[in-house]
């Protein structure tokens, strides 16, 4: 609507001058569409337009030229970017117009004006016309009195009612109140307004019809929202799902990234950059993964494709930090790859825990194992024999050096119990709460028994874990070490020994830090280590180390008073293990007796489980002992009636045979001293005496 007068004027340069003839102005008319034009005096000033009417009139009165005639002076000059329809407003008979050099560049007359003008606007009315008809949009319009004027398709659509049944009609008689009647009330305009009807939404413009300063009407364009509302909460709910996506890859601790089937990066998150090489500072996105994080190849994912599944991959990179890659495919409808999502996660430090968590299993299996053990020994300590003065005397030396810190060395032959009398010190000492680390310094090759009594270091050697462990002096801080079969320690560790003792601090293998410990020693040997010493074979400087107070076990042989308590025991316990009441015949015990038990206290048990559980029936015999009968020591009780024996010695024999008789009878020690009416310990001793 907005026209500029440019675009509608006749161009012309003429211009007439007011001594022209009238015949050469007649023929400017004739060659050209215009019927007026400019006249200029002799001073080239505007005096007057000149139409062709008032030409053609002078000709037929024989005038000659323009001054004779009569020039309109209702006209106006206006500019060439002026608009149509302010122009038209004012209303002069001619406009002249002229451009930005203020030229006239041409001429229109107020009919001409008004006939563009009204063709205009019915251009402008059809193209509207053409909008109501076919808008989407619903469009209303209301005259002053709420009648409605207009009323398109979409409305009758939109609403259900026909357009005829709705011309001519008071708006609320058609339609539920809209807020057209306050606008058309209050003048002012309503815009996007939205509304309910049933359960469909609408939103409205209603705008009011202003002529001469008064509300002659009211149009409402209005449009059915609901699909739009049911779309945006959809959307909103994407949204919203999108940011707690976000908020998730950000969060996470593992590097993501998303990327197309070739590998190209679409998304990543922070996390990400600590696993990249180059700038972090880059933007990644668009770049080819392969190339910012190679741990991630080409190969990978064409694998991933090929399989159309995913893929994880283990991987080390140069700095040692162990990854997890996964790689998961997404894929469209038409089963193709969409993309990919990577995540990488580290798990260089699961992986040391792991290794943690194993060394601490180990540990505590072997807790686990001594404590058993230690389970086992406090049960037989319980049932500690040592009835022979001998071992009465050993006892109470181990206890009274309990409550002292001195190192102990023990003395005694295989299985006389020499661990088992430091586990008599270490009971009855103030460390008894701290731990005992037993070790057998003569079962574990000299390579490791290094690395067991002092640990290692990560790396130290080939096989070392990686973080490390303690040695057994380490374990043993606050309470003792048992250094058993200390006789058969290699020298090269025996120095070694020796500064733990004197400076009281350990040293791990590859290690260069000094760890203080606080523990106290007791080592044992079947071996006479004053001859090893001799021999070269022990460092005497450790020996008189070890050797502060030494204390020696007697071999069984030794304590015969000894021997029918512990016979008692072992066969009470495994009565007792196997819910069974078996007892030794009394010439079997006879065998026991005079047998020298070269492996001490050990071999004794080992025996009677044996003959327990080869023997049949309720008593164990004289055939269940058969594998001892090699070390038995020669006896004759037999007494030879012609022979002259000194008293002492006859009577001896004598009651030798009486006890071995009621032995052999009643089958026990106790029965048979209730028989000869003597202390079951005279019964003992006696026999321990005959077996001397
Ligand atoms: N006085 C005792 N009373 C009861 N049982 C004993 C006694 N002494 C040792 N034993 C038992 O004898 C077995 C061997 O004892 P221990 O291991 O202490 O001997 P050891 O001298 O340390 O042997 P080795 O020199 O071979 O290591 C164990 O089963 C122990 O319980």
């Amino acid at each position: 609507m907005n026209m500029l007068i440019k675009d509608m004027i006749m161009k012309t340069s003429i211009r007439v001058k007011e001594n022209q003839y009238l015949k050469e102005v007649l023929t400017y008319f004739e060659q050209t569409d215009v019927n007026s034009l400019p006249v200029f005096n002799i001073c080239n000033q505007l005096i007057g337009i000149l139409t062709k009417d008032t030409v053609m009139i002078g000709i037929q009165n024989h005038e000659n030229v323009v001054s004779n005639l009569h020039l309109d002076q209702d006209y106006m000059i206006v500019s060439e970017n002026d608009h149509i329809q302010d122009i038209i407003k004012k209303q002069k008979k001619f406009y002249l117009v002229e451009n930005k050099y203020k030229s006239i560049i041409g001429i229109i007359s107020h009919n001409d004006l008004n006939y563009v003008h009204i063709s205009t606007l019915e251009r402008r009315l059809k193209e509207l016309e053409a909008v109501f008809e076919h808008a989407h949009n619903g469009i209303v319009a209301i005259d002053k009195n709420g009648i409605i004027t207009s009323f398109n398709p979409a409305t009758e659509k939109i609403s259900g009612v026909k357009r005829e049944g709705a011309l001519g009609r008071f708006l609320n008689d058609v339609f539920i109140p809209s807020g057209m009647l306050e606008v058309l009330r209050t003048g002012e305009p309503q815009y996007g307004t939205k509304y309910q009807v049933g359960n469909r939404k609408y939103i409205s413009n209603r705008t009011p019809i202003i002529e001469n300063d008064e509300v002659t009407g009211v149009v409402a364009v209005f449009q059915d929202i609901s699909e739009i509302e049911k779309i945006s909460g959809e959307l909103q709910s994407v949204r919203e799902l999108n940011q707690q996506l976000e908020a998730i890859i950000a969060a996470s601790y593992d590097g993501i990234v998303i990327t197309d089937s070739t590998g190209k990066i679409i998304r990543y998150n922070q996390a990400f950059l600590t696993f990249i090489q180059g700038d972090t500072n880059d933007n990644l996105n668009g770049k080819v993964i392969f190339e910012v994080f190679p741990s991630f190849k080409i190969e990978n994912i064409k694998q991933m494709l090929e399989g159309k599944q995913s893929i994880a991959l283990l991987k080390k990179t140069e700095d040692n930090v162990t990854l997890i890659i996964t790689a998961n495919p997404v894929f469209n409808k038409n089963e193709h790859i969409d993309f990919v999502v990577i995540n990488i996660q580290n798990i260089t430090k699961f992986i040391r825990l792991q290794e943690e968590v194993e060394n601490n299993r180990r540990l505590t299996e072997r807790y686990k194992e001594e404590l058993e053990q230690y389970r086992v020994e406090l049960k037989s300590r319980a049932n500690f024999i040592a009835d022979s003065p001998i071992m009465k005397k050993v006892v109470h030396i181990a206890k009274k050096v309990s409550a002292f810190d001195s190192t102990v060395m023990i003395f005694g032959e295989s299985g006389t119990g020499k661990e088992e009398l430091a586990r008599i010190i270490q009971l009855n000492s103030v460390r008894s709460e701290g731990p005992f680390i037993t070790i057998n310094c003569g079962a574990i090759p000299e390579t490791l028994l290094e690395s067991e009594l002092f640990g290692y270091e990560a790396g130290a050697f080939t096989g070392a874990g990686k973080s490390g462990k303690p040695g057994m002096f380490e374990l043993a801080h606050n309470g003792i070490i048992f250094l058993d079969e200390i006789g058969e320690c290699p020298l090269s560790i025996q120095i070694k020994l020796l500064r733990v003792i004197q400076e009281k601090v350990v040293t791990r293998l590859g290690g260069t830090k000094s760890i203080k410990i606080d523990v106290r020693i007791l080592a044992a040997t079947h071996r006479n280590l004053e001859e090893q010493v001799k021999k070269g074979e022990f460092r005497e400087d450790l020996f008189f180390r070890l050797n502060v107070i030494p204390i020696t076990l007697p071999p069984l042989r030794e304590r015969t008073e000894d021997l029918l308590p512990l016979i008692e025991m072992c066969l009470n316990e495994l009565n007792q293990t196997y819910g069974m009441s078996k007892q030794i015949a009394s010439d079997a015990f006879e065998i026991l007796f005079r047998y020298k038990w070269p492996g001490n206290i050990r071999e004794l048990r080992n025996a009677i489980e044996r003959s327990f559980v080869l023997s049949e029936g309720e008593y164990i015999n004289v055939k269940d002992f058969s594998f001892l009968q090699s070390e038995m020591i020669e006896q004759d009780t037999e007494i030879d009636d012609e022979e002259i024996l000194p008293l002492k010695e006859a009577v001896m024999n004598f009651e030798n045979k009486l006890i071995n008789r009621a032995l052999k009878k009643y089958g026990s020690t106790y029965k048979a001293a209730n028989i000869l009416n003597v202390d079951q310990s005279t019964i003992v001793r006696k026999l321990q005496k005959m077996k001397t």
